[in-house]
């Protein structure tokens, strides 16, 4: 918990609050927002483990919401003075319909912009996605671009297409009117890959790895890097353009930033070996037997099976047409428009960041150590 002689005298908001993102933004705050009085955490899901963050000096308030019901967005936001919008439905593997990732997503964040205007909270951050940019459909390579590198961001599949519809909603708010007559005051944080404490994903991996004795299957060629990035070092890039976002408003207002820090650039199945290795998984170096067209057909044979099993039960494995196109093109971000335009450093080191990854994998039940 943050000690200090400033004023707490700040309500702040965070939607999705019990996610991945969203607990260790939670925790962030309370930890490192001096001027917090409340810190409303609004989320479909509530998780059991906010009771213990209600014995500080803060008040958190825990509010089971839907961000797809404008009144229950609108009583959340009522009275903040910051909200940071993380509550989305983060799904590329077929598990939620396409107009249900709509609804949430955007039309959320449409309920959250007029909420803040209507109630006149004037501070919005908004977690977006690299996805916004790309990939692309095309397979055309992002090799350490930053927010000013041109790129052709064309989307089909449902996800991007809502994060890019929604953050085009959240920039085009900046400046708009809240209630009391003053502007709103938006910007959009684009995290890579992110990795850390409760990633659902990394989960999958290495149960997926125990299940077939210790070993993974290298499906796509270390040439292809990824860019990924600790989930500390993105809950505190948030943090701290919060608090920037008034006193910078000229220069932050309407802006994106992608989320970045020192994690090393790799394909994304090698960046994960370097956790699950130090637990006991190995990736077996399947790449001639396995090529890219026959990677393909059984990526559409899972997607064709998704379909037929749906009446009956949800198959939704890692491997899918979407997926596969996306771990095979090279997408790393390079930039410091964050440390230019409001003082963001990493928090924590590579080194720090792959170390607290590794106790978490260890300490999931059943290591393979
Ligand atoms: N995980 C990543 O690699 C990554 C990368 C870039 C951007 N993002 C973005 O970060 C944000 C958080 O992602 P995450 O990885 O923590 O996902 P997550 O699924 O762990 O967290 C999302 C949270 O939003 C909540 N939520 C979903 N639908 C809701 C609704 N209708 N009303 C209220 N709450 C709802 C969920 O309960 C969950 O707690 C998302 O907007 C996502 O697009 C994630
Ligand atoms: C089965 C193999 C082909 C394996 O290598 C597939 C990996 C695949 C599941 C991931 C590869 C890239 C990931 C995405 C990327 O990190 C960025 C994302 C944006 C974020 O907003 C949401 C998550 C994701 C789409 C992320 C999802 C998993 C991958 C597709």
């Amino acid at each position: 918990m943050a000690e200090s002689t400033e004023v707490r005298n700040l309500v702040y908001l965070v939607t999705g609050g019990c996610g991945f993102l969203g607990e260790h933004v939670v925790r962030m705050l309370l930890q490192r927002e001096p001027r917090l009085s409340e810190l409303r955490v609004f989320d479909l899901h509530l998780g059991p483990w906010l009771e213990e963050l209600k014995r500080g000096p803060v008040q958190v308030t825990a509010i089971q919401g839907d961000v797809t019901q404008a009144h229950e967005v609108a009583a959340a936001v009522a009275g903040a003075h910051v909200v940071i919008h993380a509550a989305g439905l983060v799904d590329v593997f077929g598990r939620a319909s396409p107009e249900t990732i709509h609804k949430v997503n955007v039309q959320g964040t449409k309920n959250v912009i007029e909420a803040c205007v209507q109630t006149g909270t004037r501070f919005l951050v908004y977690t977006s996605s690299m996805e916004v940019v790309g990939p692309n459909i095309k397979g055309h390579p992002f090799y350490r671009g930053n927010e000013d590198t041109p790129y052709e961001a064309v989307h089909k599949h449902p996800y991007p297409c809502s994060k890019a519809q929604a953050e085009r909603l959240v920039l085009e708010a900046n400046g708009r009117e809240v209630r009391g007559g003053l502007p709103l005051v938006t910007c959009a944080l684009r995290p890579t890959g992110i990795y850390g404490e409760g990633h659902q994903i990394m989960r999958d991996f290495y149960h997926q790895g125990l299940r077939l004795g210790g070993r993974l299957f290298r499906a796509i060629p270390a040439s292809v890097e990824h860019g990924r990035v600790y989930v500390g070092n993105v809950a505190w890039m948030h943090v701290l353009v919060a608090r920037e976002l008034e006193r910078r408003a000229a220069l932050v207002g309407g802006q994106v930033y992608f989320c970045y820090d020192k994690s090393p650039y790799k394909s994304y199945e090698d960046f994960n070996m370097e956790f699950l290795g130090p637990c006991g998984l190995r990736l077996l170096e399947t790449r001639l037997l396995a090529p890219y067209w026959l990677l393909m057909l059984l990526a559409t044979l899972n997607a064709l099976l998704q379909w037929l099993l749906r009446p009956l039960l949800l198959y939704a494995p890692l491997l899918n047409p979407y997926t596969l196109a996306v771990a095979n093109t090279t997408f790393t971000v390079s930039t410091d428009k964050a440390q230019r335009h409001f003082g963001y450093e990493p928090l924590f080191s590579w080194e720090d960041s792959r170390t607290r990854t590794i106790r978490w994998v260890q300490a999931m039940e059943g290591s393979a150590q």
